[in-house]
């Protein structure tokens, strides 16, 4: 966020003091996500389980690939969702079928992220759960 119209010229040009309040900006625009949507905190859980998951059973590079990528899908999806939300709720805080077909749809983009990250996550932590429930049986 911009404060000021000083601030305004001085992003203009490049400095790293810029570059790190926009980094600190993106920190709090998170932060603001996970304390505020409940959804957040879920995808908070479920990527630490994943990450968790994949240090436990200490899959390969190629394996990280894939589960940080389905991770970082279902965070954009949440975080765009929430900001059109934000921004549909500035616009039209009355009740609006337009208004309501955008939320719906930005909430289908966010399933869609979620069932394409699940089926990542079961195709990538599958096969080794698999294989470490097959060695622990009797
Ligand atoms: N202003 C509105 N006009 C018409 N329908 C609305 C409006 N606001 C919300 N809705 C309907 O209610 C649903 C839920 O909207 P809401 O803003 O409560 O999202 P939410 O449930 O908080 O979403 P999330 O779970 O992502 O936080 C929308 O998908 C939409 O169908």
């Amino acid at each position: 966020m911009i404060e000021s119209p000083n601030a305004l010229k001085s992003a203009s040009r490049f400095t790293i003091a810029a570059r790190l309040r926009s980094f600190i900006f993106a920190w709090r625009g998170l932060r603001w996500l996970v304390y505020n949507e409940h959804n957040a905190r879920v995808h908070l859980a479920a990527s630490i389980v994943t990450m968790g998951a994949g240090l436990f059973l200490n899959v390969s590079a190629n394996d990280w690939r894939w589960l940080l990528l389905a991770i970082g899908l279902v965070w954009l999806a949440e975080a765009f969702n929430t900001a059109i939300e934000q921004m549909c709720d500035r616009v039209e805080p009355n009740f609006d079928p337009v208004i309501g077909r955008i939320k719906d749809i930005c909430a289908g983009a966010v399933l869609m992220a979620s069932i394409v990250a699940a089926g990542i996550g079961l195709l990538t932590l599958g096969p080794p759960v698999w294989a470490m429930l097959d060695g622990i049986r009797p």
